[in-house]
């Protein structure tokens, strides 16, 4: 698919009628977001450095008992720096430049918490189901280079890192997992977070190389708050989105690899939905550009073997408990969102929808219980 589009915000810029646009943005986007005031040297470095550089805010009610507890997240989409041919210690010493080098610009704009995209250290190669050379992008969660690297960063910047990796675990076997590394600000390993649920749609082959995750739902205490990691497709699971707001998180990011034509009109809703549903804020990140391959290989329908995935949106944005977003990053540029939240903003909803407590959880997980019974008789009122 052709990149097409910048982005969808700069087309309803151009093209919704001055008078319109706020009530079309209220409608859309639950309101105008607060645009940040970024340095000007964080401004310059972008433009220097070719990416987009974007920057918004969400209100909070002031409250007498509780002082605003202010966090700046920081989102990253990027392409891949080099071909998918070259050697893969030159693909992952680049990749690591060029988040270096939009980090920096971050930690300009007072970024607490970066979060990079999905499998950041190399290309989404899992369509091609071949192994090598592949795997060899694997590294250890706990001490790999990709993990020192950010936790430098991590110390130099006094940020926490979210570092989405292909892991392998040298200890259960050489196994690889898609996993999430969380480093704390004080530059500490806080651990890892694996991918819940394994793509089987279209070229997302991915269960050829990695099962489904056992680390369940944990949530971080960083100094910042208190977050979480949903890989990607586990962004199409209201339960996984459910279960991380269970165990109390209040950001959850979504470090995702997706294209155009499976995924995009499913985009702006599913993390969205999941920030209303679960009284939390949400990080939607989506890599950007189109990677190529050497050889060819096929989708399993009958098509023409093809040398690339399809082109994946970028669009990354954060979503609000109370249903707000932000723009989206554009769909065709490496790009930084930074966004101020007042992470009050979650009780204050969650006190004014009771989610959490007219949820009936009690009652689901009974019958989800009974559900996956292999003799469950499923409740079917007949005439
Ligand atoms: N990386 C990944 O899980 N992609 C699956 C496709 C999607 O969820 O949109």
């Amino acid at each position: 698919m052709a990149e097409g589009l910048e982005s969808v915000e700069s087309c309803l810029e151009q093209h919704i009628p001055p008078e319109d646009l706020a009530e079309v943005k209220r409608i859309l986007y639950g309101g105008e977001a607060r645009k940040l005031n970024l340095p000007s040297a964080a401004l310059s470095a972008a433009q220097e450095r070719e990416f987009e550089l974007q920057g918004y805010g969400f209100e909070a009610a002031s409250e007498q008992l509780r002082r605003p507890r202010i966090v700046r997240v920081g989102l990253v989409q990027n392409k891949i720096p080099l071909p998918t041919d070259t050697s893969v210690a030159s693909q992952v010493a680049a990749l690591h430049r060029r988040i270096e080098e939009i980090v920096e610009v971050a930690a300009m704009c007072g970024v607490n918490i970066v979060c990079f995209q999905e499998a950041w250290t190399m290309p989404f190669a899992f369509c091609t189901r071949e192994k090598l050379p592949w795997t060899e992008f694997a590294e250890s969660a706990e001490d790999g280079p990709t993990t020192k690297f950010c936790q430098e960063l991590a110390k130099k910047y006094n940020m926490v890192v979210v570092s989405p990796i292909l892991e392998r675990d040298e200890i259960h076997g050489g196994t690889l997992w898609n996993a999430a590394v969380v480093i704390s600000n004080s530059g500490a390993v806080l651990g890892k977070s694996r991918k819940n649920h394994i793509p089987r749609v279209g070229d997302f082959n991915e269960s050829t190389y990695y099962m489904e995750g056992n680390t369940g739902h944990p949530v971080f205490q960083t100094q910042f708050g208190a977050i979480a990691v949903n890989i990607c497709y586990g962004r199409h699971h209201p339960l996984n989105w459910l279960m991380f707001s269970i165990n109390g998180a209040e950001i959850i990011f979504n470090p995702s690899a997706t294209i155009g034509k499976l995924s995009e009109s499913l985009w702006p809703i599913e993390a969205r939905n999941a920030a209303i549903a679960n009284h939390c804020f949400t990080c939607a990140i989506n890599r950007v550009g189109t990677e190529y391959y050497k050889n060819a290989f096929t989708s399993g329908d009958g098509g023409k073997a093809h040398h690339d995935l399809g082109h994946f949106y970028g669009s990354s944005y954060v979503a609000a408990p109370d249903g707000s977003r932000t723009p989206g990053l554009s769909r065709t540029r490496d790009g930084l969102l930074v966004v101020e939240m007042d992470l009050n903003l979650c009780r204050q909803v969650s006190d004014k929808w009771n989610f959490k407590m007219t949820g009936r959880y009690e009652m689901y997980a009974e019958r989800l219980t009974e559900a996956v019974q292999p003799y469950f008789i499923p409740n079917i009122i007949k005439e």
